[in-house]
């Protein structure tokens, strides 16, 4: 089936998910620079990486088709942590969590018929406590390298959350419910 919609992310995690609302789409992969702005609050910051990837994934479609795209950032204390740019940073981001209540937001955003629409996710994620000795052996698996705050519940990140309030895929990277509903607006969706 040809593809009604593009993807603008080079995140296979988005892809899995996007792929659950059984819809034919194909990627873009715009480079988009992250960086917040001084005083820009945290829901403005990650609203605005995801209409900037989108609309300039949508500069770069080949087709005239919507475009969707995203951003997570974790946020504790009113901080915004994005992906560890090292050790170090990684293993601050994880003790920042030890122990404590953080919020993932999530933003989407999809660029057609030259306008922009977007949705915003916050969930509430509770970590348990870590060990120092975990915390080390984590980050030497590799997973938190590439993630928002630097684990993945998705995977070893998973045996830290002792709670979560909120939408799981929003933290995995592509909130189900609302994307569904983003594209059902725009009719990318029907039925
Ligand atoms: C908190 C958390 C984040 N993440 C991921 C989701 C995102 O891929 C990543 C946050 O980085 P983003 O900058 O949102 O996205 P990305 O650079 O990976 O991909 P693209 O911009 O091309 O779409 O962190 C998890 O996979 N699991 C988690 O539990």
């Amino acid at each position: 089936m040809s593809a009604v919609l593009y993807l603008a992310s080079a995140s296979p995690r988005r892809r899995e998910l996007l792929a659950l609302l059984e819809l034919p789409f194909e990627l873009v992969l715009p480079d988009v620079e992250e960086r917040r702005l001084p005083h820009e609050a945290a829901a403005d910051y990650v609203r605005r990486l995801a209409r900037d990837k989108a609309l300039a994934g949508a500069a770069l479609a080949p087709r005239p088709l919507p475009v969707l795209a995203g951003d997570t950032i974790v946020v504790v204390d009113g901080e915004v942590l994005e992906k560890p740019a090292h050790e170090a940073d990684g293993l601050a981001m994880l003790r920042r969590l030890s122990g404590r209540r953080h919020q993932v937001m999530t933003a989407m955003a999809l660029a057609h018929g030259g306008g922009c629409d977007g949705v915003l996710v916050t969930t509430e994620v509770s970590f348990r406590p870590l060990t120092e000795a975990e915390m080390a052996r984590y980050w030497a698996s590799g997973e938190p390298a590439d993630k928002a705050g630097g684990y993945g519940i998705q995977g070893l990140g998973g045996r830290f959350v002792a709670r979560i309030d909120g939408s799981y895929s929003a933290v995995v990277g592509l909130p189900l419910v609302e994307t569904e509903a983003l594209l059902r607006q725009a009719g990318v969706l029907s039925g």
